[in-house]
Parts: C-alpha cells; sequence; structure tokens
C-alpha cells in the first residue's frame, strides 16, 4: 500500500517537473510589467485574457516594439504573437494625452491574409481594449458589406484591422478614411499575404500611406512623407521566406529581428524576391533567415508523424483512421487539410451522411455512422455568414472535426485541437508548419499526420532540409484492431494495405453508397477534377515530386469512391478547365493568381 503511494507521488512530481520545464520554454520568467507595460494593460492582461506572465517571444518582442524601432518577428506557431504586437500599440495609445479620439482617425493598423484571421485579432483587441473604452477597435475585410464598412471608417476606428484587397479598396475610394495620424502597419504572417498574391496590394498599400521605405519609391520628396507621424512596421511569422525578406527590405527601417538563430543569420541577404529586381536587393546589413534551406520552428512537443498510403485506400483510410482518433479519444478535436474547396466539399457530405456495417452483408439496422462526431467545413467559396458560423462553432465545440483548405492554415487559434491530418500534400514546407501549427500550441500536447502516396515519399526529404523529420505512423496496428463480422478469407496477417479486408470492406461500401447517392456522386467528381488540377498546380522542386503521370487515374478516382473510368470524369475535367481559362481571360487574372487565392 505505502509503496503504491509513493510511486504515485513520485509520478505525480514528475508530471509537476516536466509542467515545469514546459513552461519554462514557453513563458518568460519576468511579468508584462516589468517589460514596460502600463499597469492597467497588465491587470487587462491578467484579468480579461487569464495571462499571468508573457510568453518567451512576447518577452522578447514587446520592449522592443515599444521603443519604436522596425521589427521582425520570427517564432514558431502558437507562441503568443498577437499580443506581443497588440500591447505596446494598446500602451502608447492608452497613455496618449489629450486622449484619441474617433475624428482622429486610424492610428494603428493590422494586415493579416484572411477574414477567419480578421475576426480573430479584432475578437483580442476587444477583450485587451475593454478598459480603454475610448480607443476603438475596427475591422474590414472582403465579404463584408462595403457601405457599412465605409459608415464605421467615417466615424473613426483607432485599430484597424484588415484583409489586404479590401482596405486598398477603402483607401482609394472612402475618402473619409482618415489615415494620416497612422503610426503602426502591422503584417501578421507576412509570408502569407504575399503567397496569396496580394505583393502588388501591399506596394500600393505603403505608397498610398507614403509608408513606403526612402530610396524605393522616391517618396522622400513628398510632402505628406515627410510630414506624417513617426511610423514603425512590424513584419510576424512562423516562417520567413525570400517574399517577406523583400517586403522587409521595402518597408523596414532598420529593423530588429526576433527569434532568429544565429546559424539562420546571414551578414548580408541579397534575394531577388517577388517582384524584385537588381534595385531591389537588400543594402543593409540584416540577419535573417536563408531562402529555401532553413529551419523552420516546429513546437517541440508536436508528435510529427506521416503514414503512406496507396493512392485508391486513401479515402477508406482516411475514415479508418477518423474513426479510431474517435473512439479513442472522448475529447477530441481534429482539423484536416485538403487541397480544394470542392474536396472539402465532397469529404463533408459523405462524413455526414455515409453509413457503415462491419458485416459483409448487413441489414440495413445495422449500419451506422462511420465516424462519429460533429463535423465543420471551411473554404473560401462558402458564404462570409457561413465561414463565420463555423469558425465561431469549431472554437467552442468539443468532440469535432474541421473539414479546410489552407484557410485554417495561418494564425487561426481553435482551442484544443488534438490532431492535424494533412490528407493532401501541403505543397510548401512553409504551409506543413503553419498547418501543424493549429495544433501543439502554447506548449499544449498534439499530434499531426501527414498522408502521402507511396510515389510522393521524397516529400520527407524535402522536409528534412527544414529541419522537420517524421515518424511513420502505425497504420496496420490501426486496422488490425477494427472488429469484421462474417469476413470470409480474412487473414489476419496482410501484407499489402490495399487488400486488408477492412479497407476493402469500406472501399466498397463507399463505392455503392456513392452509387446510391447522385448528389454526392457528383460533388465526387467535381472534387476529383480539383484535385487534379491543384496536383498539377505544385512548383519549383514539388514538382519532381507530385507528378501527375506518376499517378493512375482510376486510382485517383477511386479516392473518391468512384467506380468511373477516368477518362469519363476527364472529359467534365477538360470542360471545367475550359472554362476556367474562359473565366480567367474575361477576368483580365492570371492563372496563378486565381489559384492560391481560392483556398
Ligand atoms: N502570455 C500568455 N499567457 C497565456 N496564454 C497566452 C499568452 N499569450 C498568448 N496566449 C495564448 O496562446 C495562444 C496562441 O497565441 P497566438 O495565436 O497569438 O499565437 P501565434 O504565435 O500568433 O500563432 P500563429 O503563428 O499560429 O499565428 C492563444 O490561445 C493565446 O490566447
Amino acid at each position: 500500500m505505502a509503496t503504491k503511494r509513493s510511486e504515485k507521488a513520485s509520478s505525480k512530481e514528475a508530471e509537476t517537473k516536466s509542467k515545469e520545464l514546459k513552461d519554462s520554454e514557453i513563458f518568460a520568467s519576468c511579468s508584462f510589467s516589468s517589460l514596460g507595460l502600463q499597469v492597467s494593460l497588465c491587470d487587462q492582461l491578467r484579468e480579461r485574457m487569464g495571462f499571468e506572465v508573457p510568453t518567451l517571444v512576447q518577452a522578447q518582442a514587446i520592449p522592443v516594439i515599444l521603443s519604436g524601432r522596425h521589427v521582425l518577428v520570427n517564432a514558431a506557431t502558437g507562441t503568443g504573437k498577437t499580443v506581443a504586437y497588440l500591447a505596446p500599440i494598446i500602451h502608447h495609445l492608452q497613455g496618449d494625452q489629450p486622449r484619441v479620439q474617433r475624428s482622429d482617425g486610424t492610428f494603428a493598423l493590422v494586415l493579416v491574409p484572411t477574414r477567419e484571421l480578421c475576426m480573430q485579432v479584432y475578437e483580442i483587441l476587444q477583450k485587451l481594449l475593454h478598459r480603454f473604452h475610448w480607443i476603438v477597435p475596427g475591422y474590414i475585410t472582403g465579404g463584408e458589406n462595403r457601405s457599412k464598412e465605409k459608415a464605421r471608417l467615417r466615424k473613426g476606428i483607432s485599430i484597424l484591422v484588415a484583409t489586404p484587397g479590401r482596405l486598398l479598396d477603402h483607401l482609394k475610394n472612402t475618402t473619409s478614411f482618415l489615415h494620416t495620424n497612422l503610426r503602426w502597419i502591422i503584417f501578421d504572417e507576412a509570408d502569407r499575404i504575399l503567397e496569396l498574391g496580394f505583393g502588388k496590394e501591399i506596394k500600393e498599400i505603403l505608397d498610398l500611406l507614403g509608408s513606403r521605405k526612402k530610396g524605393h519609391v522616391g517618396k522622400e520628396n513628398d510632402d505628406s512623407y515627410n510630414s506624417k507621424p513617426q511610423r514603425q512596421n512590424v513584419l510576424l511569422s512562423a516562417t520567413l521566406n525570400e517574399k517577406v525578406n523583400h517586403l522587409a527590405k521595402i518597408s523596414l527601417e532598420n529593423p530588429v529581428m526576433i527569434g532568429l538563430d544565429d546559424k539562420k543569420i546571414q551578414p548580408v541577404l541579397s534575394f531577388k524576391g517577388l517582384g524584385s529586381n537588381v534595385n531591389d536587393e537588400f543594402e543593409y546589413p540584416v540577419k535573417s533567415t536563408s531562402s529555401s534551406i532553413g529551419d523552420f520552428r516546429v513546437p517541440d512537443q508536436l508528435v510529427q508523424r506521416y503514414v503512406k498510403v496507396p493512392c485508391g485506400s486513401r479515402l477508406a483510410v482516411l475514415l479508418s483512421i477518423l474513426k479510431h482518433l474517435f473512439e479513442r479519444g472522448t475529447s477530441q478535436k481534429i482539423v484536416v487539410f485538403f487541397s480544394t474547396c470542392d474536396a472539402v466539399d465532397f469529404h463533408y457530405y459523405l462524413l455526414s451522411a455515409f453509413k457503415f456495417s462491419a458485416h459483409s452483408q448487413p441489414d440495413e439496422e445495422l449500419r451506422q455512422m462511420l465516424v462519429r462526431c460533429k463535423t465543420f467545413r471551411l473554404h473560401g467559396n462558402m458564404k462570409q455568414e457561413d465561414r463565420r458560423t463555423t469558425f465561431q462553432a469549431f472554437k467552442t465545440e468539443k468532440l469535432s472535426l474541421l473539414l479546410s483548405t489552407d484557410i485554417a492554415a495561418r494564425g487561426l487559434d481553435f482551442p484544443e485541437v488534438r490532431f492535424i491530418i494533412q490528407y493532401d500534400s501541403p505543397g510548401e514546407a512553409t504551409e506543413y508548419v503553419h498547418r501543424v501549427g493549429r495544433t501543439a500550441r502554447l506548449g499544449e500536447r498534439g499530434d499531426s499526420l501527414l498522408f502521402l502516396q507511396p510515389v510522393e515519399m521524397d516529400y520527407l526529404l524535402d522536409l528534412e532540409k527544414h529541419g522537420i523529420s517524421l515518424t511513420e505512423y502505425p497504420l496496420l496496428k490501426v486496422l488490425d484492431s477494427f472488429p469484421l463480422y462474417n469476413e470470409k478469407n480474412y487473414v489476419k496477417k496482410v501484407l499489402t494495405l490495399e487488400f486488408h479486408p477492412w479497407v476493402l470492406l469500406v472501399q466498397k461500401a463507399l463505392e455503392s453508397f456513392i452509387l446510391s447517392e447522385p448528389t454526392i456522386k457528383n460533388l465526387a467528381k467535381n472534387a476529383f477534377c480539383s484535385w487534379v488540377r491543384a496536383y498539377t498546380a505544385h512548383r519549383g522542386e514539388l514538382k519532381r515530386i507530385f507528378m501527375l503521370k506518376k499517378l493512375h487515374l482510376g486510382h485517383v478516382a477511386k479516392s473518391f469512391a468512384l467506380k468511373e473510368q477516368p477518362s469519363l470524369v476527364g472529359q467534365s475535367f477538360q470542360k471545367q478547365t475550359k472554362k476556367r481559362k474562359r473565366d480567367e481571360k474575361q477576368r483580365g487574372l492570371s492563372k496563378k493568381r486565381k489559384f492560391v487565392r481560392k483556398t
């Protein structure tokens, strides 16, 4: 009895020690007030947000941002970058005498890549500003009512969160939008803003705000440039690349770098980034990440695994893993990433309706939902209202599944997500890092699983170049754990996955289900076509790994539970491609831009 008690005590001790260790890797051993923040703001952080002490990145960034220097912050996902830039802005604005007023217009601008991130930052701002009611937060974003936004801008928004396209629209067309007092421009998830093809908009925004660096736009001779209030620009991301370096170059004056390791620091950079030319190269000595080869920051406690699945079995395996995870975890939140909006729609409707029985000839009443959990979807083709509802609902649900495009990959902070599945490859390693970053936030535990086909295994080498290594997921063990009834020829030891009786049974059930559901079958066809298109859109080095001609289109169709020959589906694909090209021509959009923005 005494031994048991002492065992229990020592395991508790070990747990406490490991928590202390974990905390020391995430949190700083100082207080918010010791960083120079005003006392009532520190109270607000503690009482409203529950933040007792700053995270390490906050402890590093807050004093520097308070000092007014331009800053480039590189820190792992989920380490508290949002408060790192919001707190110093609020500190300064709340102390201004006379008090700032709505009629003074906008003092701080936070640029973010997606509408959801816009909402998230705005909600944090609302909480932080509760005591400082004279500082007004606001947001403007695509998909919202323009005239309502105009009215809000006319009244005055002190701290404005915005997506680039809509901001540019208002800068050009809303004359009552007052921004002459602008003191801060923040680029949150800077690299993503640029990857989405907003580079041109950003340059225009910087020009319109008179905030492009001297020597780059000739604005220094412009009166508005010289007479503008002192401006501070801050760029943040967990992954920095040459595009961010270019943005840093045109927007940051002698910046302080935060979170960059010595081994990643280069004395002078000379990149040809997005839209840059020879004159656009860095001239000042700057510490930064190397462009393509360099370690990305992934939370240490994240367990990263991959699963090798032949194309035709992908769907059956995905559903089986989800079933396994939801049956195992009583309170489990999972996000699955897909490459296209159509794929999200198809899997969402499939998962919401697909019933299954492990009997080979089941009666109707034996069939049950294969994956039992609340399912949500999120992608850029959904109505704004639906996107907002999903975003809020998935935050509060306990046992739930979110199917999403990369729209949810950046910055979104859904509490208690325990598992990330990358069903379609993320492409660039940066996207891998941000997708997995939706779990294991702020020292919490988390798992990630990357689906790869046998022909795609070189992708692991690509990730390794960035210091990311994955171990294999015990798939056969999981599949063997499912019970099968009346199944003839069931041999426990199965050598290849495609012939695993469980996978065969699920696949067969999926295919008959699709045959009986014409609406879902159509979704499957659309998803197939978009998937193929997305697969061919990989760029650079990745083109060598993700080659459509290495795949059997019949197997790809099987992964959408389609029995049709690929040529049948191929016709509709060609039709879709032609239509897309026609639309693009009409709208004058470049191919690449159209594709990347539709996530
Ligand atoms: N000092 C703190 N104490 C406790 N929790 C904190 C603190 N600062 C931030 N958090 C919480 O940590 C989580 C992650 O914060 P945040 O979303 O700002 O991270 P991030 O670094 O911007 O992540 P990403 O790179 O994914 O955008 C949030 O839930 C936030 O509320």
